[in-house]
């Protein structure tokens, strides 16, 4: 069963005579019970596609269907069957966290016992125990969005649609969103829509990913698959601490592939010419230059600048 299936979508934006095509002609279908994810970088048009998911946004062209039903014709469906955490999260910043909880609970159909259990067992799930009297607009920007994403897990709706849940929060508080949402999607059959822009999050939480670029579906499977496009080589990366010699061969040949940003270099290829070039760089006139080098296996980024992705502003850690 499938929770949505996603058929040409496509959307424009227009604000005075510009006009940006924020979906192309999108096809997608999330499986029920899946940690289904929509990586890309910033602008790629990841809220366009789940605010039309959640009937916000009118699509200008192709279908919608949730378990079935079209989303299309009946935009009042997703807000029934759907807790959708968006980015902006102001709705509730006057209420204390444990009563935006529960009240959450309550207007999802739970009984006052059971909003209340609720409540309970996820503050604690969060570890915001110790904030749960204090009001959302008064607690920090981390705390907040921890906050709004247990108002998305109350009340026990089959599909959660999260739009990047862990935007500033820590290390430890983004674990444990985590394990909440891989929780309810093991133990409960929830389906889980997450978008992001964080690669690690992305290979760490989900079953499968849709990578996302200027507006297109530009791959889609799991993270394992996807990275199994690219095992074959290592990225290594550079970091100039001042221009490097541009008539040095093997600044020449690193240059050719390497994808910039500023003075930070990075280049994929096979470990054989990585560790060929780390040799004469190491031991040739740029060493100079050259602040620091690492090199890493590949990650979900390299897949999506290997399948063309022009962006650099996908996050790593
Ligand atoms: N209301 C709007 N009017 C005009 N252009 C818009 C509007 N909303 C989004 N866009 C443009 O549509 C494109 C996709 O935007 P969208 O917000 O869907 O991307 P995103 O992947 O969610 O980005 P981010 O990660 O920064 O939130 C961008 O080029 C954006 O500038």
């Amino acid at each position: 069963m499938r929770s949505f299936a996603v058929r040409g979508l496509t959307r424009r934006h227009r604000s005075g005579d510009t006009v940006v095509l924020a979906n192309d002609h999108i096809d997608l279908d999330v499986p029920a019970g899946e940690v289904f994810g929509i990586l890309g970088p910033n602008g790629a048009g990841k809220t366009t596609l789940v605010r039309q998911l959640m009937g916000l946004l009118r699509p200008d062209e192709g279908s919608i269907e949730l378990f079935g039903h079209d989303v299309v014709a009946r935009p009042d469906l997703p807000a029934r069957l759907v807790a959708y955490l968006g980015q902006s999260d102001l709705a509730l910043a006057e209420l204390p966290v444990a009563t935006a909880v529960e009240t959450t609970g309550r207007m999802r159909g739970l009984s006052k016992t059971a909003a209340r259990a609720e409540r309970d067992a996820v503050l604690d799930e969060l570890e915001l125990v110790g904030v749960a009297g204090r009001p959302l607009g008064r607690l920090s920007g981390g705390q907040r969005r921890l906050a709004c994403v247990a108002t998305a897990l109350v009340g026990s709706r089959p599909v959660l649609v999260l739009d990047e849940p862990t935007t500033g929060l820590d290390t430890r508080s983004r674990r444990a969103v985590w394990a909440a949402l891989r929780r309810r999607c093991d133990d409960a059959g929830v389906t889980v829509v997450l978008i992001t822009h964080n690669v690690l999050e992305a290979e760490t939480v989900l079953d499968r990913v849709a990578v996302l670029d200027a507006g297109r579906v530009i791959a889609c499977d799991t993270p394992g698959r996807l990275k199994a496009l690219v095992d074959a080589d290592v990225r290594l990366e550079l970091a100039w601490r001042e221009e490097p010699p541009a008539a040095d061969p093997t600044v020449c040949w690193l240059g050719e592939g390497a994808t910039r940003s500023g003075r930070r270099w990075t280049v994929r290829m096979s470990p054989e010419r990585a560790r060929e070039a780390l040799a004469l760089l190491t031991t040739g006139p740029a060493f100079a230059a050259l602040d620091d080098f690492s090199l890493a296996t590949p990650s979900l980024e390299d897949v999506y600048l290997s399948l063309g992705g022009t962006s650099r502003d996908l996050e790593r850690m």
